[in-house]
């Protein structure tokens, strides 16, 4: 990377609306933890993830201290110039030490608050994601837990993600449940046709319509998707989440000029660069606003333009500064 360039996009004020918790934490992370931990025996685990093994921390690891990762992530987003964040992260229990969904969620409010008041430059709020491979009992208890901290948490948490392997389970299974979570009003950011084929549930849950889309990769009718599902996105001004490397890694998009960034772009309609999994892909907000430059020229004006643009798409109340 040219330094001057690489400042630049460090240096841009930057909004990050598509960050899942544990994907994004970093290599560094899990080596402090094991060199701090060496009792614990803390190894780096293998998930798949797309169509791939990818580097996570271990589950368990993960939430015993999940504390510590958060603050990790928020502060390694802010040291990138990340202004506001939304993280997500799926709500989850280990029964043997007694952690429950309801206290990880706490945690993550707690690294929020922590960070805010060491003074990090940087806002952050929170939505609670329903993992599809889990059905919709535990997404009616994600809503309701959503529902709680949306009264109690101080407006930390504004919403709900829904994600997982895109493979598993049909979209219409939950659309009761994302019903009654819009109607309580929390905003939904939802990955839809992540993969292909996915017309009709990607056309069900347009209906809703979400406050926002997660890739959407597979939406438009030159990869398979269709000019109506087009139409229903464009009509409800939905904006999309786009992660670039995410997507190539992921093997869903075959290459950078290939991304449907292009083609969204293109129709002057709201995309907002993300990262999906900074750890897990190796990248940063700062390289993917880089990326999206280089592979479709975009004048510095334009990448301004766009992260400018981000702040129209948050779901926090107001943005509570100005970027400049
Ligand atoms: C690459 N594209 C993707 N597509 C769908 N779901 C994804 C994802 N990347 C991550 N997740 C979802 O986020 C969880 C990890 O974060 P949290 O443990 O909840 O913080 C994964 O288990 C998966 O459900
Ligand atoms: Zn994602």
């Amino acid at each position: 990377m040219d330094n001057e360039a690489g400042a630049f996009y460090r240096k841009l004020p930057k909004v990050e609306l598509h960050a899942h918790l544990n994907g994004s934490v970093s290599v560094q992370t899990m080596e402090k933890l094991i060199s701090r931990k060496p009792h614990l025996n803390i190894k780096h685990s293998m998930t798949a993830i797309g169509k791939g093994q990818r580097r996570t921390l271990d589950e368990f690891v993960f939430l015993v201290f999940s504390f510590q990762v958060a603050t990790d992530v928020i502060r390694e987003f802010a040291a990138d110039g990340v202004k506001y964040l939304e993280l997500r992260s799926t709500p989850r229990e280990e029964k043997n030490t007694g952690l429950t969904k309801k206290s990880y969620v706490e945690t993550v409010i707690k690294a929020i608050q922590q960070c805010k008041n060491e003074g990090l430059d940087i806002d952050v709020r929170f939505l609670l994601a329903i993992d599809r491979r889990n059905g919709t009992e535990v997404a009616m208890e994600t809503v309701e837990l959503a529902e709680e901290f949306m009264l109690s948490s101080d407006g930390l948490v504004v919403g709900l993600d829904l994600s997982g392997d895109p493979t598993v389970g049909h979209g219409k299974d939950l659309l009761p449940v994302l019903q009654r979570a819009k109607n309580c009003g929390l905003k939904l950011s939802l990955h839809l046709s992540e993969v292909p084929s996915q017309l009709e549930e990607s056309d069900l849950l347009l209906n809703l319509p979400p406050d926002r889309i997660g890739h959407g990769t597979f939406l438009h009718p030159e990869v398979g998707g269709s000019q109506s599902l087009v139409d229903k996105v464009l009509k409800n001004n939905i904006p999309l989440e786009l992660c670039l490397t995410s997507n190539v890694k992921g093997k869903t998009v075959p290459s950078y000029s290939k991304h449907h960034f292009k083609y969204w772009y293109q129709l002057g309609h709201p995309s907002v660069i993300c990262t999906d999994d900074k750890g897990v892909f190796c990248t940063d907000l700062s390289q993917e606003y880089q990326l999206a430059a280089t592979t479709f020229s975009l004048s510095r004006e334009a990448v301004w333009q766009l992260s400018q643009q981000a702040i129209d798409c948050i779901f926090g109340p107001e943005m509570p500064l100005v970027l400049q």
